[in-house]
C-alpha cells in the first residue's frame, strides 16, 4: 500500500481580524508519521480542516495526491480522519461507528473489528456519555480507521490517554507507517510525540517555523557551555571581548554555541581560574519552545 501525499499550497484561513492560517505550505510523505506541531491556538486544527474540505481556505489549497480532498470520488475511504467525530452522547459507541460505516461501505462486522483494534472491543455497547475521554479519543481514532485508509490524519489522538494507551498508539501508527499509509498527527506536545514521528512540522502563529526529520530538529538543538569562573567579572569581560553571547546561569555564564575546549583554551589565555565547565545541549522540548516563541517586540 502506498498512501497519497498530503499537500498545503500557500494556506491562508482568516477569521474576521484573526489570521488563523498565515500563507501555509509543507508535504507529508507516505510511509512515515509526520508530527504536526505547534502551540494551542497556532492554527493545527484550522489547517487540518482545510485540508479535508472541512473549512474553505481564505486563500491557497489543501490537496490529497494530486487534488483537493472534495474532489476524489470517495475521499472518506482515502483519508481517515478523527476531525469532527461528531458523538453524539445517548448512542453506544458501536451505535456510532455504524451511523458512519454506509459512508464508507462497510458493514457491522468491520464497526465491532475497529472497536477490538483499538482495544475497545468490551465497550461497544456503552453508551458514548458515559466514556472517559481516552475512550472517546480510541472511538476517535476507531472512526478513523472503519475504512482501513491509505491516510490517516488525527487530531491530538494522545490527548487523554494514559501511558499505556501512548505506548499503544505509538505502536500502531508505526504499523500503519511501515505499511505504506500517510500518517498526520498534531499534537502541541513535542515530547508527547517525540518517540512516535519520523518528521515534523512546526508552525507557530499560523505560520511555518520548521520542517524536517526529527533527527534533523535534535541536531539543530542549541548548545553551549556553562562556566564558572572565581573572577566573574573577568569571564563577563571576556565573553564580551569575544562577542559570545552568554547569559547568567547559578554562579556562572551559560555561553551559546560555544564547545566546551573553546571556551575553556580562552578562559585559560585569559588566566581565568574556573570552577566549573559543562557541556550543555538543549533538549527537544527547549527546541520546541525555541522555535515557537513570541518574538520580543521591539521597544
Ligand atoms: N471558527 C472560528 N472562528 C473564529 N476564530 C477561530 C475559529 N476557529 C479557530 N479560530 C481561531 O484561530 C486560531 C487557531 O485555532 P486552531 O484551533 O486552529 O489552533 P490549534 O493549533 O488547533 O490549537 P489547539 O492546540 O488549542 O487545539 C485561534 O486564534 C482560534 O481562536
Amino acid at each position: 500500500m502506498t498512501g497519497p501525499t498530503l499537500t498545503l499550497e500557500g494556506v491562508t484561513k482568516q477569521f474576521g481580524r484573526v489570521r488563523a492560517v498565515d500563507d501555509l505550505s509543507f508535504t507529508v510523505r507516505p510511509g512515515v508519521v509526520t508530527g504536526f506541531l505547534g502551540p494551542n491556538g497556532s492554527g493545527k486544527t484550522t489547517t487540518l480542516r482545510m485540508l479535508l474540505g472541512l473549512a474553505e481556505p481564505t486563500s491557497g489549497r489543501g490537496l490529497v495526491g494530486d487534488r483537493p480532498y472534495a474532489e476524489h470520488p470517495q475521499p472518506a475511504r482515502l483519508v481517515g480522519s478523527s476531525l469532527d467525530p461528531g458523538f453524539h452522547p445517548g448512542r453506544t459507541g458501536l451505535a456510532h461507528l455504524e451511523t458512519y460505516a454506509p459512508q464508507v461501505g462497510v458493514g457491522r462486522a468491520r464497526c465491532r473489528e475497529v472497536l477490538e483494534l483499538v482495544g475497545m472491543g468490551d465497550f461497544g455497547d456503552r453508551r458514548v456519555g458515559a466514556y472517559s475521554m481516552g475512550m472517546k479519543q480510541r472511538l476517535g481514532l476507531a472512526t478513523a480507521l472503519l475504512a482501513d485508509p491509505p491516510a490517516v490524519v488525527l487530531d491530538e489522538p494522545a490527548n487523554g490517554l494514559d501511558p499505556e494507551g501512548i505506548v499503544w498508539l505509538r505502536g500502531l501508527l508505526r504499523r500503519f507507517a511501515e505499511e505504506g499509509r500517510t500518517v498526520l498527527v498534531s499534537s502541541h506536545v513535542l515530547t508527547e510525540v517525540q518517540h512516535t514521528v519520523d518528521e515534523v512540522v512546526v508552525i507557530a502563529r499560523g505560520r511555518l517555523v520548521h520542517a524536517s526529520s526529527l533527527a534533523e530538529l535534535a541536531a539543530s538543538a542549541e548548545s553551549g557551555t556553562l562556566v564558572v569562573a572565581a573572577d566573574p567579572a573577568g569571564l563577563a569581560r571576556l565573553v564580551a571581548d569575544r562577542g559570545w553571547t552568554a547569559e547568567p546561569e547559578g554562579a556562572g555564564l551559560l555561553v551559546r554555541g560555544i564547545p566546551a575546549a573553546e571556551a575553556g583554551a580562552a578562559c585559560f589565555a585569559a588566566g581565568l581560574e574556573l570552577h566549573q565547565l559543562a557541556t550543555r545541549t538543549e533538549d527537544l522540548e527547549a527546541a520546541f519552545l525555541r522555535l515557537t516563541a513570541v518574538p520580543e517586540v521591539a521597544a
